[in-house]
């Protein structure tokens, strides 16, 4: 097999998501967005596909990396290909990121499982056909009735709870929040949330990401009291010192690092370095599936459970292959908002949740996107 084409189809998508200055969502009115298919297509017509963000596979990434990296290779050659592109990333100049290679990776597994009549997870060596999920609630807002107090994430979580999950995690307020960032508020809305699911319910903090060392002890120390399972991304993670320090002084565990890149090869630094207790990965922030599965190897050989940044179907399967990640990460949630609605360009959402709080994997050929081509090229965009 060859690659012989690298598509890229830009379309309108209808979203009531906006994302705040910090680059947090949050509930707001419908507006529509662009997004874009990448394709990669094989010369026995078998192809692959992902969607993403448009500045992620824009023109000059296909023309100066993608298009020569890929064009006339055998797609089945995956670690070569992101190897190369991997490669590319230092001569870039910053501008072929883990994003783009990513996007790529995603879409030659799901060339591999359609080509293989095979869903992805089963290919790689599936663990499960099922994962556990947690709800991962949004930052908190200033929304009447939204996530505005500590009673509104306790009486969310209840719902959450009757709707079977059986873990939540609280991202809580941050700036542009008027009165945030703010350790005791965070510390009120998780006893809220553990008052109002009792004890049997894991709970777990995502909270501001930029607290100071002692600010972050005294988080953790309120999170130890409400007998949380794991306090993250509290600090920036740039400071992995920072890290080294907090995970000496708390016994609730620290996990990390998500938003850093370096991929596994920064995440084998923190757990040398002592900095985190559970180990963090995600196909975004890694640079795709593949990396993945390195990243949840590596906490493996060192006895360490690692958990999955991020919902969808990529991510999905790397929770359902791996042993040692307990979660899959569905969300984000919030009252306002019906998760289980489906995107106007798939035709079923790639992550449904049984009442028991059960994630389960699609059995169909690919990654488990189930994407309606008749709606995305009905809707193209420039
Ligand atoms: O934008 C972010 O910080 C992330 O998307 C965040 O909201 C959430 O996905 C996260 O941190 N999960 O752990
Ligand atoms: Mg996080």
């Amino acid at each position: 097999m060859k690659i012989v084409d690298v598509k890229v189809r830009r379309f309108w998508h209808t979203t009531n998501e906006e994302i705040d200055s910090d680059g947090h969502a949050h509930p707001g009115p419908e507006r529509k967005i662009k997004k874009a298919l990448l394709t990669l297509v094989a010369d026995d017509g078998t192809e692959g596909h992902t969607v993403t963000s448009p500045e992620i596979v824009r023109p000059y990434l296909v023309d100066a990396y993608l298009k020569p990296v890929l064009l006339g290779k055998d797609p089945m050659n995956r670690e070569a290909l992101w190897q190369d592109l991997a490669h590319w990333q230092r001569g870039s100049s910053m501008q072929l990121t883990d994003r783009t290679l990513a996007v790529v990776d995603i879409a030659l597994w799901d060339l591999a499982g359609n080509k293989l009549g095979m869903p992805v997870y089963k290919l790689i060596g599936g663990y499960r056909d099922k994962v556990p999920a947690y709800g991962s609630i949004m930052c908190g807002d200033e929304i009447e009735g939204g996530l505005a107090t500590p009673e509104d994430y306790g009486r969310f979580a209840e719902k959450l709870v009757k709707r079977g999950y059986k873990a939540i995690k609280l991202h809580t307020w941050m700036p542009p929040v008027s009165w945030s960032p703010n350790v005791d508020m965070d510390i009120k809305a998780c006893a809220a949330v553990r008052e109002a699911v009792g004890p049997d319910i894991d709970l777990m903090l995502d909270a501001y990401h930029w607290y100071s060392r002692t600010d972050a002890l005294k988080l953790g120390r309120g999170l130890e009291k409400l007998n949380f399972t794991w306090i993250e991304e509290v600090i920036d993670e740039q400071s992995m010192a920072s890290y080294v320090w907090l995970t000496e002084q708390l016994d609730i565990p620290v996990i990390g690092p998500e938003s850093m890149g370096g991929k596994y090869f920064h995440r084998a630094e923190w757990i040398t370095a002592k900095a985190c207790d559970i180990l963090r990965t995600g196909v975004d922030d890694v640079g795709g599936i593949s990396p993945a599965l390195k990243t949840m190897h590596l906490a493996e050989s060192f006895g360490m459970n690692c958990e999955v940044h991020g919902h969808g179907a990529a991510n999905l399967i790397v929770a359902a292959v791996s042993k040692n990640a307990r979660w899959y990460e569905r969300g984000l949630l919030h009252p306002f908002l019906e998760y289980d609605d489906c995107e106007d360009y798939l035709h079923a959402i790639p992550d449904p949740m049984d009442d028991e709080g059960f994630v389960h994997l699609s059995q169909k050929p690919g990654v488990g996107e189930d994407f309606n081509f008749d709606y995305i090229n009905d809707n193209l965009a420039d």
